[in-house]
């Protein structure tokens, strides 16, 4: 039997993440090499030219699962019937800049993109928000959406759980697979918290195996937190390959599932658990099975652990204020 195709909303289509990203999704990457796919891409006008291009370029890879592209500068059309939804389109930062610099800049995409998603979004839309700063431009577009169930708006912190996973790979000489349970906490911003408390090397705890406390906190800890300002500092644009590399891997766990013994971490809107205010949009520990999401429970938190994480959550309280006073809640 031939398969419906997902459709799959595509903003920010014409930049350095598009690129990245929307061959990936169109050979079968993020939802799975069965699955066939109807890209909307979403463009601001300048960018429609450039976006006709890359979509020229898909036409030329003649993927199989590809079943059609269609480009606009409207969010009403590129999010109509949408059920997965990337919203990649943003301001990056740039040199010198703090995320919290972009809050204004980017509010007034993600109010109207909200709204557009409310209105047009098929049923079971999944959103994930990677321009930044992504946590609380997820938190507006879901308030412009009260139809949507506000689960579905998630925030990407899946390349800093790469980045961290990576980097505790190479200080412990273990392959990547060999690393579980690794949680990012808070926003996806410098104040993040990468936790390796209940993470496994080799099935031994990762703070254990590392046993080196000064290597946790001066290296491992801002290594992750600030890779973003590095990738800048050390390409002259922000990162674009990984980040895309990580949208896919978010989508594709929230759909098919975590593997049994490994958790990931996801920008969720927080339930009360761990102490983080209800509607913050967080990341936290989560198990997926069947397309849904649940946080981890029940995780002993030492007061390393929750010093950083309160850290990171008083910031992301502090940007819902800010786009409050902006009108964008
Ligand atoms: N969450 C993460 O881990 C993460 C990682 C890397 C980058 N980012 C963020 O992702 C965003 C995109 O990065 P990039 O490198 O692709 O930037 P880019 O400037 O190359 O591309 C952004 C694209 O978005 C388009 N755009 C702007 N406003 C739009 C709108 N209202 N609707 C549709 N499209 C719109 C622009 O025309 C441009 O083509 C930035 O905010 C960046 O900071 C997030
Ligand atoms: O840090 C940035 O501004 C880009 C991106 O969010 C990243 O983490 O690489």
């Amino acid at each position: 039997m031939t398969r419906t195709p997902v459709n799959v909303t595509v903003t920010g289509a014409a930049g350095q993440i598009g690129y990245a990203l929307l061959f990936r999704i169109a050979s079968g990457h993020l939802l799975g090499a069965d699955v066939p796919v109807k890209l909307r891409l979403l463009e601001i006008p300048q960018g429609l030219k450039a976006a006709e291009g890359t979509a020229m370029e898909l036409d030329d890879c003649a993927f199989p699962l590809l079943r059609g592209i269609d480009i606009s500068d409207d969010p009403n059309v590129a999010f109509d019937g949408a059920n997965v939804a990337l919203l990649v389109g943003a301001r990056p930062r740039t040199k010198g800049m703090e995320r919290g610099d972009l809050l204004e800049a980017n509010g007034g995409i993600f109010k109207p993109q909200g709204a557009a998603i409310n209105a047009h979004a098929a049923d079971d839309i999944k959103v994930l928000v990677v321009g930044n700063p992504a946590n609380t431009n997820a938190l507006i577009a879901q308030a412009a959406a009260p139809d949507v169930p506000a689960e579905r708006f998630t925030a990407m912190t899946r390349l800093d759980h790469n980045r961290a996973v990576s980097q505790l790979a190479q200080k412990t000489g273990t392959p990547v697979s060999e690393i579980r349970k690794l949680t990012i906490w808070g926003n996806h911003s410098a104040t993040q918290y990468p936790d390796i408390f209940h993470a496994e090397v080799a099935g031994k705890n990762a703070a254990e195996a590392v046993g080196d406390q000064a290597w946790l906190a001066d290296t491992f800890i801002p290594t992750v937190a600030k890779r973003g300002a590095a990738i800048i500092e050390a390409r002259g644009a922000s990162s674009a390959a990984s980040a895309a590399n990580a949208a896919i891997d978010h989508v594709h766990t929230w759909v098919n599932g975590t593997a049994a013994g490994d958790w990931t971490s996801m920008g969720i809107p927080s339930d009360g658990s761990y102490g983080v205010p209800e509607g913050l949009i967080s990341s936290f520990p989560v198990t997926t099975k069947d397309g849904k999401y649940e946080i981890v429970q029940g995780l002993e938190i030492n007061d390393f652990s929750r010093e950083r994480i309160d850290a990171s959550v008083r910031e992301l309280s502090e940007e819902r204020e800010a786009v409050r006073g902006l009108g964008l809640l």
